[in-house]
């Protein structure tokens, strides 16, 4: 099976580059900034689970591709979505199917515009990963997992297919046949972490010392579940067991990748993560007022930074 892998940034490189590690066909789809950094160093990935380098990973610019891949695993961030389809619409054929690896939902309609939505999966990743300053990938904690299905449920012999391609390296690869539901569940964890995390500017920990920490996580937690059961999928019980747990537990170091790209003065995914829950919030008449807050905060760094 073929892999295209749309951008080398933390979580494309570290997929990526543990797929290279096992032998896997993946070339990377880059820019020509990342195209130079990774023929000079390499792709070093420094990690839990072994640190990593591949000297010359395969890569490939917009205007080399051909459309002879099987899989494209996009990674790159919301922002960056327009550009990266019409990148790499070139390397999409007739077999070819795209499993998006983005934080949020809102991409899904993107690409099934662009592509049809026949050909596209959802996805998530769980992972924490970042690019230093010698833009090598660090993974900053164990665990890391891709989670992917067909939208419409159930486990299609393409996703075993594809299961078996991504599984035998040293992560988790989880076939799913409730993608979207799983997919909700993550934009329930991941929003009410990286609101609350980046609008305090402080670890889990920290926020639950702070008088109303606790009220405030969860109560987002509350916000963007309602949201999602008008959508049709209510947060099951145990999810949301382990997800209060992680909220709720004392001296933790968690934040998101958003909360890192704030302290590095980065982009980040404010409409995407945030905005497009308090759109759906609004539209179904249900309580933002916490992720309004988040938000305008989040816009606010967004000014800021110019
Ligand atoms: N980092 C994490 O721990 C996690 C991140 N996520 C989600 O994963 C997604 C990606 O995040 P992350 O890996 O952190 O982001 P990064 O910014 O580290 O990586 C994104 C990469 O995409 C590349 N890219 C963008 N457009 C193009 C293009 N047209 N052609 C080629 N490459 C392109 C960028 O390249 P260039 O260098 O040229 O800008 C960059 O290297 C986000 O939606 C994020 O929310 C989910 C779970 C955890
Ligand atoms: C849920 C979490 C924290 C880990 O995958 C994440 O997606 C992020 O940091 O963006």
């Amino acid at each position: 099976m073929r892999i295209l892998i749309v951008g080398a940034g933390a979580i494309g490189g570290y997929f990526g580059g543990r797929l290279l590690q096992i032998g896997r066909d993946v070339t990377f789809l880059v820019r020509p900034k990342r195209a130079d950094e990774l023929a000079r160093d390499g792709l070093v990935i420094k990690s839990p689970h072994g640190d990593l380098t591949i000297p010359h990973p395969p890569v490939v610019q917009a205007d080399g591709l051909a459309p002879d891949y099987d899989l494209v695993l996009l990674s790159c961030k919301a922002f960056d979505l327009d550009d990266a389809i019409a990148s790499f619409a070139a390397g999409v054929g007739p077999q070819t199917v795209v499993l998006p690896l983005l934080n949020g939902m809102k991409h899904l309609d993107v690409l099934d515009a662009a592509f049809g939505r026949a050909r596209v999966l959802g996805g998530q990743c769980v992972i924490a990963a970042t690019l230093d300053a010698q833009r090598h990938v660090v993974q900053l904690a164990p665990m890391n997992a891709i989670t992917f299905g067909e939208r419409d449920g159930g486990l299609s012999d393409h996703v075993g297919a594809i299961a078996r391609t991504l599984g035998g390296s040293s992560f988790e690869v989880n076939p799913s046949a409730e993608i979207m539901q799983e997919m909700w569940e993550k934009w329930v964890f991941l929003a009410s972490l990286a609101g609350s995390t980046s609008l305090m500017r402080a670890a889990v920990g920290d926020i639950l010392a702070a008088p109303g920490g606790a009220d405030f996580m969860l109560g987002v937690v509350d916000e963007i579940s309602a949201i999602a059961a008008v959508a049709g999928h209510p947060p099951r019980e145990a999810f949301l067991e382990r997800a209060r747990g992680a909220l709720l537990a004392k001296g933790s170091a968690l934040t998101a990748s958003m909360f890192r790209d704030i302290q590095a003065g980065a982009r980040i995914e404010a409409d995407h993560v945030i905005g497009d829950l308090i759109a759906r919030g609004d539209a179904a008449k249900r309580p933002v007022a916490r992720l309004r807050v988040i938000y305008t905060h989040l816009k606010a760094y967004e000014r800021q930074r110019g």
